[in-house]
């Protein structure tokens, strides 16, 4: 059986983490695009030769070293261009390679820049994970080390929560853990029945 496709998607700190844990809590396998950017990046990652090679600065002790490609990003326009189109054929080949060997009848693709780079045609249906700016802010602000700049920054290359409400399949709004639980047991409930249709 071919597993049915959930992308799950939303704009940083409006809770694509907590809302995948809890659909692999209900059974679902799921599959995490930064943890397989993690996966690439670590020593021995599939990654590590061709970023060196194009960024030596990159290369720290067998893996890639996040903050030196942050600090190229940040001088070079043209850096993020380029580590991408490296780095995202690897990501796709490692998603498929999920995909070839998952037995579910659901699976969850955690993206997120989902809409931003078009992965929705790959989907069977789009969840968007989303909460109010002022929620987002305080969660977001609220971790160690992030500045309002940064923040600014990670926002400015993220497609605008609004316009992904407009593309999404289904919504959840993560004001409250009980609630959102409530609404990915609905929609795993939901899903099933159009698969058995
Ligand atoms: C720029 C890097 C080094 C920053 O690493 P760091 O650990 O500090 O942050 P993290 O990966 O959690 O990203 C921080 C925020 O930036 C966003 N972001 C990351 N990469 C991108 C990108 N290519 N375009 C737009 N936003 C991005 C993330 O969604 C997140 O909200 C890292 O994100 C990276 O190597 N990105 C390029 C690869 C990529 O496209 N990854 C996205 C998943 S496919
Ligand atoms: N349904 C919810 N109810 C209450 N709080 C939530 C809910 N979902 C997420 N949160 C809180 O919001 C914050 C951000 O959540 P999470 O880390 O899952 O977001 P994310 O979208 O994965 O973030 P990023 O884009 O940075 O990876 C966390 O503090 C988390 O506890």
């Amino acid at each position: 059986m071919t597993a049915f496709r959930l992308g799950l998607t939303g704009s940083i700190g409006m809770g694509k983490s907590t809302t995948a844990a809890m659909f692999a809590a209900e059974g679902l396998p799921v599959w995490d695009a930064d943890a397989a950017v993690h996966r690439l990046y670590a020593p021995g990652g599939a990654a590590v030769a061709p970023l060196a090679a194009i960024h030596p600065a990159a290369q720290s002790e067998g893996g890639i070293d996040r903050a030196a490609l942050k600090a190229w990003i940040a001088r070079d326009p043209a850096a993020l261009g380029r580590i991408e189109a490296i780095v995202h054929p690897l990501v796709a080949a490692d998603r498929h390679a999920f995909l070839q060997a998952v037995a579910a009848d659901i699976v969850v693709l955690d993206i997120p820049l989902l809409f931003e780079k078009g992965y929705e045609a790959e989907m069977d249906a789009t969840l968007l994970v989303t909460a109010p700016p002022a929620l987002q802010r305080a969660r977001v602000l609220a971790r160690p080390g992030m500045t309002e700049a940064q923040f600014s920054a990670i926002l400015a290359r993220q497609m605008p929560d609004s316009e992904k409400r407009g593309r999404a399949t289904h919504i959840i709004e993560t004001l409250e853990l009980d609630a959102a639980r409530a609404a990915v047991r609905a929609l795993i409930g939901y899903i099933r029945t159009t698969l058995d249709a």
